[in-house]
């Protein structure tokens, strides 16, 4: 008389394992499918970080912007050697009024950081020193991706930054260059790059899983893959 019920108890703790098994399965597929990476632009206040985000975001240049207060957060989903990825850009108060409240959360669980000056501005050239400086003082580590970029290139005529002047800079900071322009449409693939070789390098280099608890604060670190090899497209 007591068999049956052993067996039936014994059954409901096999297909509570199994659910707890599955449940956890879906929610380690759900938090590889969520995995964020934070990537924020710095730079001079108007020298193109909100229209390179919307460039890279959404597809277009806006028709008008206003200075960033604080931060704006922009949001892609990319697909990286089959794996979908967030890519959540964290576009950064130029101004020091808009910026001084934010700054700790700009650079807190960062994963790559975009430095821009604007190509016919030399002063904004010469403050990306401060710029790296902050970003440095931060605590962000050196194994953390940064790449610079120089926008308005579209302006041809106005340009003051030579180019070899820029690779110069960006070598000695150990950074990839990008020259480009958030508002010709014919550069928005180059726009695509700076973000998505970032995001492949972060793919295969970084290996953090995140899940998608809290934006900002609440990031749980869950497992480290190991380095594996690349075929990413970048
Ligand atoms: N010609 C040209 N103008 C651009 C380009 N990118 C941005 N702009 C213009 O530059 C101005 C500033 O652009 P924003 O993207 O708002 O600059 P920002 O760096 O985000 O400025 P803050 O929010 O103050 O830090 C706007 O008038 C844009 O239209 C570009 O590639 N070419």
């Amino acid at each position: 008389m007591d068999f049956p019920r052993r067996s039936s108890g014994s059954r409901s703790r096999a297909s509570t394992a199994q659910d707890t098994a599955s449940t956890l399965s879906s929610s380690l597929e759900l938090s590889i499918q969520t995995r964020i990476f934070k990537i924020i632009v710095i730079g001079d206040s108007n020298v193109g970080k909100t229209c390179l985000t919307f460039r890279f975001t959404g597809g277009n240049f806006p028709d008008k912007t206003e200075a960033t207060i604080g931060v704006d957060f922009r949001e892609k989903a990319v697909e990286i050697e089959g794996e979908t990825i967030k890519v959540q850009v964290w576009d950064t108060a130029g101004q020091e009024r808009f910026r001084k409240s934010m700054v700790e959360h700009y650079y807190r669980n960062v994963h790559a950081v975009v430095f821009v000056y604007d190509v016919t501005k030399m002063a904004s050239f010469r403050n990306l020193q401060t710029w790296i400086e902050e970003c440095n003082g931060h605590r962000v580590s050196a194994s953390v991706p940064r790449v610079l970029v120089g926008n308005k290139c579209d302006l041809i005529d106005q340009i003051q930054v030579p180019s070899n002047m820029a690779l110069k800079f960006a070598d000695s900071h150990n950074m990839l260059l990008f020259e480009t322009s958030a508002k010709d449409p014919k550069e928005s693939q180059n726009v695509d790059s700076i973000f998505m070789s970032l995001a492949c390098r972060l793919k295969t280099q970084k290996s953090l899983l995140y899940r998608d608890v809290d934006r900002e604060e609440g990031r749980v670190e869950l497992t480290q893959q190991t380095e594996g090899k690349s075929n990413c497209p970048c």
